[in-house]
């Protein structure tokens, strides 16, 4: 099982309008969790989700930051303007968006860093496609974009999350098995050992995503490295989010228990 207290992320993508923005509002208001939760709803919606939740412990976060900090880039927004709207989180380097916005390792690293430089937290999204899985050179795709997005960060103070998302495994309802899971995470921390060094690694949480439900949550956080879950499509059911929530939270009290 995890030693991280777990950390359960929903990524609503480009769904959700008003209607999931109050149901979800009233379905965290006034709850307690063991676990950490964010919610990244699509920027539009970040600060009415931002200011109902302002007294909740909800974290709310942003589905993509520019790599600029400022100028001339229309349609961008920058990871200061997300911290000063008191974003807590932005996830970068999507497969989504690598596949149809042309990020990549470069742009990633990038992003990082601007994040960083905010002091918010990124959650590099990492992940091999089925033809790639298939000819087993899933390792090789994960070292190179972790090495390469995280070339030249420094997070000495910071916080940094991986998130592993296999793109077979995305909106298809096939999970990686918790233990084939386990066995990529177990990868991922060795490499974050290489880069950040054993102790610093150690403390860094790693989300697994892709036909995440409420019920294979549980036997997920159960591995002994995820450390949290990164949640698309069963998020844009507030109730359904709040069962995977709960799973996530057995594990969390264990850990603190
Ligand atoms: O892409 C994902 C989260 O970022 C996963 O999506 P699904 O949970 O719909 O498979």
């Amino acid at each position: 099982m995890s030693k991280r207290i777990p950390i359960v992320v929903a990524n609503w993508k480009l769904n959700g309008g008003i209607d999931l923005l109050c149901a979800s509002v009233a379905a965290f208001i006034g709850k307690h969790f063991s676990t950490k939760i964010a919610i990244c709803p699509p920027y539009i919606y970040m600060r009415d989700m931002l200011n109902f939740l302002q007294h909740s412990e909800i974290i709310v976060g942003s589905q993509n930051v520019s790599k600029f900090g400022s100028g001339a880039y229309t349609g961008e927004t920058s990871a200061q303007m997300l911290k000063d709207v008191g974003a807590g989180l932005c996830l970068i380097g999507h497969s989504e968006r690598r596949q149809m916005f042309n990020e990549n390792d470069g742009s990633c690293q990038i992003k990082v860093n601007q994040a960083l430089a905010s002091d918010l937290m990124p959650v590099l999204c990492i992940g091999e496609n089925a033809q790639q899985r298939e000819a087993g050179i899933t390792n090789d795709v994960l070292f190179r974009q972790m090495h390469d997005a995280l070339a030249d960060t420094d997070i000495t103070n910071k916080e940094i999350c991986i998130a592993y998302e296999p793109v077979w495994a995305i909106g298809t309802g096939q999970a990686a098995s918790p233990e084939d899971a386990q066995a990529v995470h177990g990868f991922i921390r060795q490499e974050l050992c290489v880069i950040y060094g054993v102790e610093r690694a150690e403390k860094i949480h790693i989300l697994y995503g892709g036909s995440v439900n409420k019920s294979n949550a549980r036997e997920l956080m159960n591995q002994e490295d995820i450390d949290g879950l990164l949640v698309g499509g069963a998020s844009l059911d507030p109730n359904h989010f709040i069962e995977i929530c709960k799973q996530a939270e057995i594990v969390a009290e264990e850990i603190e228990g």
